[in-house]
């Protein structure tokens, strides 16, 4: 990304979503409102921000699972206000959900088939189409071992998805977004959980997608990771995008500081301003 200026809502040489005026309230409070925002083919591109900055929200909306109250954007140069999940998923971007309770009881594999394209409406037209339906369920299956393989969970794939560690199942929710064939892959805190035995592992995973060319987006807030594995940094602070460039421009960056030690993150250096040192101010 030489040459591209890290300032908010600068271009890109070659984006792949592009959103523009995206706003978003809860009552009187407005959760997103990003003036305008490139993420770059090719990278890997982390969003980060206080709690409370509207990472999940932006990318509930960019993915089709909230409704924007304004803006626009598009993938790949076509538009996707208004279409839901299944559809932005199968227009080649996709999230990593958690597994919900429902999707622990069922094994990895049934997770991975669940997951593949096309799944509505083949009931309706299975009859019909039966042959095909079953070409089609052979392909998925054989793409969810091979997924599997890769992710080092082939063996487990009978077995329960809830049985899996912490780390395995964000390998899962990994696998199950690449059952698509995606071209830009969205992962909501992929190292959330994870032993620390496992962070490496998912690391280079996150980098192999990337390598493979799949453009990454993920929100993240252990620093380490972020700073060690992105291409570029957006960081948002109530719904807005304050700052935006490289890891090394983003560690420099005055606002990026103020934000999180505003919110009480810790970055290890923050003194808390109102700790009772026991002294009386008077
Ligand atoms: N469905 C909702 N109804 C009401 N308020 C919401 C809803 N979803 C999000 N919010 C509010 O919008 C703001 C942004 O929330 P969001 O979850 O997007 O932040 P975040 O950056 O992902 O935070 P975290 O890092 O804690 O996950 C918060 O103030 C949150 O309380």
């Amino acid at each position: 990304m030489a040459g591209v200026e890290p300032v908010p809502g600068v271009a890109k040489p070659d984006p792949i979503l592009v959103a523009t005026g995206v706003r978003r309230s809860f009552g009187g409070l407005t959760a997103v409102d990003v003036a305008h925002l490139e993420v770059q083919r090719g990278t890997i591109t982390a969003l980060i921000g206080p709690n409370g900055a509207g990472k999940s929200t932006l990318f509930n909306l960019l993915t089709g699972f909230d409704r924007v109250d304004a803006g626009e954007w598009t993938f790949e140069g076509r538009r996707l206000n208004g279409l839901g999940g299944h559809r932005v998923a199968r227009r080649g971007m996709v999230r990593t959900f958690q597994l919900t309770k429902a999707l622990t009881r069922l094994t990895v594999m049934e997770n991975m088939l669940l997951a593949a394209p096309g799944q509505t409406g083949e009931r309706m037209l299975g009859a019909l189409l039966r042959p095909v339906w079953r070409g089609q369920e052979e392909a998925n299956r054989a793409r969810a071992e091979q997924l599997l393989e890769r992710f080092k969970l082939l063996a487990k794939k009978d077995e329960m998805a809830g049985s899996l560690s912490g780390g395995q199942r964000k390998l899962l929710e990994m696998a199950r977004a690449l059952m698509v064939n995606p071209s830009m892959i969205m992962l909501d805190e992929p190292m959330a959980g994870v032993n620390p035995a496992l962070v490496q592992s998912l690391l280079e995973h996150i980098t192999a997608l990337r390598d493979d060319g799949v453009t990454v987006l993920f929100v993240e807030h252990d620093m380490d990771v972020i700073m060690g594995i992105s291409d570029w940094i957006v960081v948002l602070a109530e719904g807005r995008v304050i700052a935006e460039g490289r890891p090394s421009d983003i560690r420099a960056d005055q606002r990026v500081i103020d934000a999180y030690l505003g919110a009480g993150h810790d970055d290890g250096a923050e003194q808390e301003p109102q700790t009772d040192t026991g002294e009386s101010h008077e």
